[in-house]
């Protein structure tokens, strides 16, 4: 399969796709301080580690204009989370359009161009962080996690767990060369059993699977840190073993009566209760702080079942990933389900015309999955965008129905399919990209 020429899109005159590669550097972190406006200069900014494969980065030139009009690139998960397995999935990401040149369709093309690679990758999905939420619905992408973001009264009551004493908790500056294997193992391993039963893993939980992930995400340059301390990881060991850690950055404010620091948390993980209780009754209690900021956490992460008073915590939920289906069979077949299922699903994709269609999903509680094109007459309808909403499990079909966006034809089905598509762990992705 020929991945490297770029699918012929349309675009608006005047401009043309062009695959970048490391020459293009300078041009491509320009456009996008052009897209995310920021502080950080130019000479800086091209030093930092990039975090894509030259491979996927794709540029728009236009005629007449120096640098590049438009980008996106994307990365190669193999192994992203979806309920009972993995998927590849094209994560996008890095989408920005010159101000000199939005609102004229580069990204309706970049997005033509991105769906159809994927395809030609063998990537059933794609995900995304959306920069504003109203942007990709109309692309396909369904709103398919929710994380929740805490800010922690400094001293919060906990709830006692059994063995959480048994943990001992390093503190150190985080760095890759300490901590970069620590982190992928403990990080994979929530992700596998997050409720600590097999089978039941996290969806939406993916790896910074590249060599210029890694880099990326281990890169702490002062620019970034919003004036807080460098990067510190805070790891809680049981029998010598990492059960958890956190990366989190505090900062001190003096005010009259004294210290108001605060501590950012980042990232925190940990493979059971025990291992939580004891991470995070140190992270909410660093000396001079009032208060722990929890970036992204699961809906259902431990904490929220810890704390004894969850109100305190001023939980904000916010869209996570964005999922879209770009082949509809090999996504619905590739994904496991709650319960035996057997629904007909009447399909329409306006971007992705051979996703649409009626689909016969079959499938055994939590076992094998099968999707086939039928000519029958079906028991839903939906479009692919509530599919893709729908698919890591964390958006009920019943509240889309409730919304008028997923249609029942025969009586019984929706409740049926709706508790199918659910799955007992919400899902989330931890990290940005
Ligand atoms: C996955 C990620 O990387 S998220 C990062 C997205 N990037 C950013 O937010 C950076 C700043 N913004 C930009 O670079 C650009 O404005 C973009 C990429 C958001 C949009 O690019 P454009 O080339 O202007 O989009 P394009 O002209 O193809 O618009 C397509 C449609 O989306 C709509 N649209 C575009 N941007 C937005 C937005 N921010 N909010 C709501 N609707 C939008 C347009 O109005 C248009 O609607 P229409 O089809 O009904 O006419």
């Amino acid at each position: 399969m020929d991945t490297a020429t770029l699918p012929d899109v349309p675009l608006p005159d005047g401009y043309r796709l062009r695959t970048l590669t490391e020459s293009d550097r300078r041009a491509v972190v320009d456009l996008d301080l052009w897209a995310f406006p920021s502080g950080v200069a130019l000479d800086d900014a091209v030093r930092h580690p990039f975090p894509l494969g030259w491979d996927r980065t794709i540029g728009v030139e236009a005629d007449g204009f120096d640098g590049l009009a438009a980008l996106h690139g994307s990365y190669p998960f193999r192994e992203f989370g979806v309920p009972g397995g993995t998927l590849a999935t094209g994560g996008l990401t890095w989408v920005g359009v010159h101000p000199q040149h939005r609102r004229r369709g580069l990204l309706t093309a970049m997005m033509d161009c991105h769906l159809a690679r994927c395809r030609r990758r063998g990537e059933p999905l794609s995900a995304l962080f959306a920069a504003e939420a109203p942007i990709y619905g109309r692309f396909g992408y369904g709103r398919a996690a929710d994380d929740v973001r805490l800010t922690i009264a400094r001293g919060a009551v906990l709830r006692d767990v059994a063995g959480a004493g048994e943990h001992r908790v390093r503190i150190e500056h985080a760095s890759r060369a300490q901590h970069g294997d620590l982190v992928e193992r403990v990080h994979r391993a929530a992700g596998k059993r997050p409720a600590g039963v097999d089978g039941i893993n996290r969806p939406g939980w993916c790896e910074r699977e590249t060599e210029e992930l890694q880099a990326h995400f281990w890169d702490d340059p002062p620019a970034h840190r919003g004036g807080r301390e460098s990067r510190r990881i805070a790891v809680v060991e049981r029998g010598g073993e990492p059960r958890g850690y956190a990366l989190f950055r505090r900062k001190l404010d003096w005010e009259a009566f004294g210290p108001r620091g605060s501590t950012v948390v980042v990232e925190a993980v940990a493979l059971d209760a025990a291992a939580a209780r004891a991470l995070w009754g140190v992270l909410i209690d660093f000396d001079l702080t009032t208060e722990t900021a929890v970036f992204i956490l699961p809906v259902d992460d431990t904490v929220t079942q810890l704390l004894a008073d969850p109100r305190a915590a001023q939980p904000r939920v916010v869209d996570n990933v964005w999922v879209r289906l770009v082949d509809v069979p090999s996504a619905l077949a590739g994904r496991q389900y709650s319960t035996d299922l057997d629904v007909t699903l009447a399909v329409t994709d306006s971007r992705i015309p051979r996703n649409a269609g009626t689909y016969r999903l079959r499938a055994r509680a939590f076992g094998e999955a099968t999707c086939d094109r039928v000519a029958d007459r079906a028991d839903l309808s939906l479009d692919v965008r509530e599919l893709g909403a729908a698919f890591l499990g964390g958006t009920s079909l019943m509240s889309l129905a409730a919304a008028g966006l997923v249609t029942e034809h025969t009586p019984g089905v929706l409740a049926a399919a709706a508790t199918a598509f659910g799955w007992p762990v919400r899902p989330v992705c931890s990290w940005i990209w």
